[in-house]
């Protein structure tokens, strides 16, 4: 696999025009070693992208193209920031002609393709290029990322679940009761999406806190296929996702029940060590409370332990930004790794506070 010389890398992004699409194009135009190619949208081609997003201008001078203008298979990386089941149609096209791909859809996140199409509803088109997909968590399976051509880009739910519990599943003897883990998680409503839903409406969501899905959300499947990875076993998750009236930010709040015979264990010690070195996971000091806003508009992820009460329950609070860390800024870091850049490269923005 070749890695990154001084030219830099050609991107292209397929589905400018959405939310995660605006945050890679904020991110890739300020990264030193990337020049953006082509941007796509099926409705606005000949758009100048800044006419569109101001925040563009002067950072990005071009155009809209629609997905059959724009010259992708001239790039080295195409990012897909599109609905699940447009990469997959388009994956093996790009890969011949040499050109890496990341999707931030679900295409090739499940590596189980019956599981991708109960949840999807849709078969999976490309199972050939999906057997050879790397779930693109880059702080559980970063050496494979590097040497992967095609990364499914983790659900943004998913990255604070799995990220908040690897060091407990890790540690290398058994901590947790892993029948029964709790995910209780957050989102901002620009995680739905930039298209028309009533849910997203300002008199909808505004002013309001609710759970959804319940009785089953598609990043069930996906956790519960990464923790069996890491665990080595099934670990019975119960998840359940809300929305909340902020934009963008996520928080996870996960309730573990600890072991008869792990009572001793130094928590905070166990996480600090397991993210040691980590840019992009932060344990905070013992009986800190992140918040959102600690995260936005960065890649960072924030997590802090807490044993309430000094009992047999671990509570790990987890935060980041939806856009960032669960979903662009998490893109561009595996880029960095597949073209064998500093995983850190135009990632290193602070968080915006208030
Ligand atoms: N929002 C979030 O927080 C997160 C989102 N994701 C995932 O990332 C992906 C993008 O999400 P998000 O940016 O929020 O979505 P948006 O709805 O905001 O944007 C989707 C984009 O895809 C384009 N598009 C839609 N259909 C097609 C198609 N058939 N072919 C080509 N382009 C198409 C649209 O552009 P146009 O109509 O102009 O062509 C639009 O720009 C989704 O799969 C989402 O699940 C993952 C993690 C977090
Ligand atoms: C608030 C909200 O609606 N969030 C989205 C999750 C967005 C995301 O990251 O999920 P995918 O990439 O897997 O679609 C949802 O629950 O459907």
């Amino acid at each position: 696999m070749s890695t990154h010389t001084t030219t830099p890398i050609k991107a292209g992004i397929v589905g400018g025009t959405g939310y995660t699409g605006v945050e890679l194009l904020r991110l890739l135009s300020q990264h030193p070693d990337v020049q953006l190619h082509a941007i796509t949208s099926r409705k606005e081609s000949g758009m100048p992208v800044a006419d569109m997003y101001p925040n563009l201008r002067g950072h990005v001078d071009l155009c809209f193209q629609t997905p059959e203008e724009a010259a992708l298979d001239q790039c080295d990386v195409v990012f897909f920031a599109t609905p699940h089941g447009v990469a997959m149609e388009q994956a093996r096209g790009l890969l011949d002609h040499d050109v890496r791909v990341i999707d931030l859809a679900a295409d090739f996140r499940l590596q189980d393709v019956e599981t991708f199409a109960q949840w999807y509803k849709m078969p999976h088109s490309s199972p050939d290029v999906l057997k050879e997909a790397v779930y693109g968590l880059p702080e559980l399976d970063r050496d494979r990322i590097r040497q992967a051509r095609v990364v499914g880009n983790p659900g943004c739910y998913p990255t604070t679940v799995l990220l908040g519990l690897a060091p407990v599943l890790q540690a290398g003897r058994p901590l947790i009761d892993t029948t029964h883990v709790i995910a209780d998680s957050k989102s901002g409503v620009s995680g739905a999406g930039r298209k028309a839903a009533v849910g997203s409406l300002f008199s909808e969501a505004a002013d309001n806190f609710s759970a959804y899905g319940v009785a089953g959300h598609r990043h069930h499947p996906e956790i519960s296929e990464c923790l069996a990875r890491i665990a080595g076993a099934p670990v019975g998750l119960t998840f359940v996702p809300h929305l909340v009236p902020m934009i963008r930010g996520m928080f996870s709040t996960l309730y573990l029940r600890i072991l008869p015979d792990a009572l001793d264990t130094d928590f905070q010690a166990l996480y600090e060590q397991r993210y040691a070195g980590e840019a992009f996971v932060d344990v905070m000091p013992a009986g800190s409370l992140p918040q959102t806003r600690s995260v936005r508009a960065s890649n960072m992820l924030r997590i802090a332990v807490h044993r309430p009460a000094g009992g047999d329950t671990l509570v790990v609070l987890v935060v980041q930004d939806n856009l960032v860390k669960g979903a662009a800024g998490q893109a561009v870091q595996n880029m960095n790794l597949m073209f064998g850049l500093p995983e850190t490269t135009g990632l290193q923005h602070v968080a915006v506070l208030p």
